[in-house]
């Protein structure tokens, strides 16, 4: 059996969004969207957000006065919202709105987040960890998010910090070595193989 024969029960792709080049929309204010805007910020701090919900929440007029990238517009949602946006979290407290306006995004073809209903989600947030430039997204298939945040948990607490200078000095080792593509992959494997034998330093 081929490869590509095997039942994928884990079809989902990770990939690292640049904040700079998306913009994004969240319906409702409340905890749901309060929880979400505060994840996209600590991942990216100056992401182009705007918020469009009846009831806004504290903590959300707290983080737009701190980032000018975050736009609050105090209102009932409007079809017209989803122009110019990229990404959308549905986060009213409707379920049956929350459905219609997902229909209307995937009509935009925008890519839709209901906080409510991963069955109708085009992607789904994962837990986090961060360590300098590494980034490591933890996803469970939507089976334990309480699994995703312990190993979270697990890999912070045994990343040591030294990784942010392992990696600027493997930066600056790819950037100085000018020859041609393989003897560059094949000098940076070579480097870094004691990474992986030595695995109990990283
Ligand atoms: C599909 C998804 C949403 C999406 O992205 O679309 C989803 C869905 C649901 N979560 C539920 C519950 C909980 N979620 C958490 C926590 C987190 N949930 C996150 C992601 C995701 N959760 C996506 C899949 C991620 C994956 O595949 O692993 C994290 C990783 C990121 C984030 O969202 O911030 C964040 C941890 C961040 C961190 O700390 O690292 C906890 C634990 C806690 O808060 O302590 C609980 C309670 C315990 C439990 O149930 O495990 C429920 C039931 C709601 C109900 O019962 O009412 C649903 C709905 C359903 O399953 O239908
Ligand atoms: N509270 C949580 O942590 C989580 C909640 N959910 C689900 O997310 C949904 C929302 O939950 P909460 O955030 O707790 O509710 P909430 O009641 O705190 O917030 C809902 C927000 O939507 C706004 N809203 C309602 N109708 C609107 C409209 N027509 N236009 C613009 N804004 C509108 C409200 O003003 C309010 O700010 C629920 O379906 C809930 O089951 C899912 C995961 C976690």
């Amino acid at each position: 059996m081929k490869m590509t024969d095997k039942i994928n029960i884990n079809p989902l792709l990770p990939i690292f969004i640049n904040p700079l080049k998306v913009k994004y929309l969240i319906i409702g204010g409340g905890k749901a969207g309060t929880e979400k805007l505060f994840f996209l910020l600590k991942n990216s701090p100056d992401a182009n957000i705007t918020i469009v919900s009846l009831e806004v929440s504290l903590k959300i007029y707290e983080l737009s006065n701190k980032h000018s990238n975050v736009k609050i517009q105090n209102k009932k949602f409007d079809r017209s919202d989803l122009i110019d946006k990229d990404i959308v979290i549905i986060a009213t407290n409707h379920s049956d709105l929350n459905r219609e306006i997902r229909l209307e995004a995937k009509q935009m073809r925008l890519l839709v987040n209901v906080v409510d209903k991963p069955l109708l989600s085009d992607f789904y947030f994962g837990s986090v960890v961060t360590k300098g430039n590494l980034k490591v997204g933890i996803s469970t298939n939507g089976k334990s998010p309480t699994f995703s945040k312990r190993f979270r948990e697990i890999l912070e607490s045994i990343l040591p910090d030294e990784v942010e200078s392992v990696l600027d000095n493997l930066n600056k080792l790819r950037n100085s070595l000018k020859s041609d593509f393989t003897v560059k992959v094949r000098e940076l494997n070579k480097i870094t193989s004691n990474l992986i034998i030595d695995n109990e330093r990283i």
